[in-house]
Order: structure tokens, then sequence, then C-alpha cells
């Protein structure tokens, strides 16, 4: 696992280099979307590349990570509606190449084991962007997750219903209480993981997931047993990390060809 610690323009930046590295050699790349507030400089960053340095999706495809259960389609919060408006349209992406999970359906399990296939089907996730709950969690893989789960509906803790009430106008009552999400077994199996968080907030999640024993008490933890990892941290969301100086003595000693 690899830990870098810089600010979070920085941070954007070297998470967008990464992307624009993958496209450059694979342009249709598929690439793992997340929401959240974490990812959205990258998103920025990607969409300005996009329109000023001619960065090409057109062959790209994309597969979200979860999805709240039972939102109106064309509400505000419903995460394919986030991923619309916050990467999707802005990368002149079609409403095909972008995939999540369907937290509308009917039938929520033939859904879920709908969307693995989906992802089988595309060749898998080549690199997934990942933020991370002050609980731990990554997708909605709440604390008690199975690390080998897959794609399956969850309840959201009332600590993530609260941290995400912010999106619902501060009302926690208009948080949903179930979601689908990808499994830690799915998430897993993306190819390189690219996890950004910033602020205090996130610092014991951040301590966890890179140094506390992997738990299912701790989801995002499991990243440690993934043989590409890279976690995207600034100075606050690195204040526990016990070898927070050797992460930073790693990177800046780290020769400038290699990428993450
Ligand atoms: N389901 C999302 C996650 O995918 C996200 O990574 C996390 C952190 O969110 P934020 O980046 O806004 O702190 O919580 C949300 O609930």
């Amino acid at each position: 696992m690899e830990v870098v610690i810089a600010p979070a323009g920085r941070l954007a930046v070297l998470a967008a280099n990464a992307i624009e590295a993958l496209l450059r050699r694979k342009p249709d790349a598929v690439l793992g979307l997340a929401t959240g507030s974490s990812p959205l400089r990258v998103y920025d960053e990607l969409a300005r590349r996009h329109v000023e340095a001619g960065l090409s999706f057109a062959q790209a495809r994309g597969f979200m990570l979860d999805e709240y259960v039972d939102l109106p389609t064309d509400h505000h919060e419903r995460y394919r509606n986030v991923i619309e408006r916050e990467i999707a349209s802005r990368v002149e992406w079609a409403p095909e190449q972008v995939s999540g999970p369907d937290g509308g359906a009917d039938d929520l399990p033939a859904a879920c084991e709908a969307y693995e296939r989906a992802i089988a089907a595309a060749g898998g996730v080549d690199l997934q962007l990942l933020g991370v709950g002050t609980d731990g969690h990554i997708g909605f893989n709440e604390p008690g997750s199975s690390l080998a789960s897959r794609t399956r509906i969850k309840t959201l803790t009332h600590q993530t219903r609260a941290d995400n009430a912010r999106f619902f106008g501060g009302d926690v009552d208009l948080v949903p209480r179930h979601c689908v999400t990808q499994g830690l077994g799915t998430i897993m199996a993306a190819r390189h993981l690219v996890l950004l968080a910033t602020g205090k907030q996130k610092a014991e999640a951040v301590h966890q997931l890179v140094e506390g024993p992997v738990s299912a008490m701790w989801p995002a933890s499991v990243m440690q047993l993934h043989p590409h990892a890279t976690v995207l941290v600034d100075d606050a969301a690195a204040s526990r990390l016990q070898l927070g100086d050797y992460y930073r003595q790693t990177y800046a000693d780290k020769p400038s060809w290699q990428g993450l």
C-alpha cells in the first residue's frame, strides 16, 4: 500500500494523473466511480483535462460504487444523478457508458446480481476511486461487512446518515436508510484502488485502514490485502498515522518517472 501525504489540490492532480495515464495506455479502460465530496476535485481536474487537453473518455466506461434505495429517479442526491452532474456529462459520457447498481429495482437481490455480471462482462474495473466514511466504510460497506461481500443491500449506520445529512438539507430523516453497494470483495477485484481522504474527521478511519488490523469493524482495512492500493491523504487526515514521517520520506524519495 502506498500512502501519499499532500495538500488536497495536489492529491486530486495525482489521482487524475493516474487516470490519465491509464486512459492513454488503455482508451477503453473501466473506471470505478465514487460519490461523496472526496473525489470532486479529481472530477474537476478530469473535466478540465478533457476540455483543455483533449483527454478522451469516448471509449471508456464507468461503474459506480453504490446507490441509495428508493430515492425518486429525479432526486438531486440519487447517486446516478450526482455522477451524471459531477463527471459523466462533463466528459461527454453517453448514459450507456456509465452503470450503477439499481436502487429502485423491484427485485433488489436480482439487480445486485445483474450488476456483478455487468462489471464482469466489462472485463472488471481497472482503477477504482474511493472515499472513506468516518466509520471506515468504503462504498457503503458499513462496519461488520463481510470482507468477501459482493453487491448487495445494506442498512446505513446512523453515523453515515448523519454524515450525509449535509447533502439532504441537514435533515438526517431525509437520508435513506438502505442502499445497494458493491461489496468489499467486488471492490477488491478492481486492479488498482485509489482512495482519497481529507480532513481531521477522517484521521481515525485512515489510521485504521492503513495501520490497524484487517477487520470488518474498519471495512477499508481490507485494502491492506490489495496488491495495488494507493491512499492519498492531506495532513489532517494523516494526523493519526503512526508512520507518517516514513510515508512522507518514502514519497519524497520516489523516482519522478514512477506514477502511482
Ligand atoms: N457512499 C459514500 C462513499 O462512497 C464515500 O466515500 C463516503 C465518504 O464521503 P465523503 O467523501 O463525502 O466524505 O461516504 C459516502 O457515504
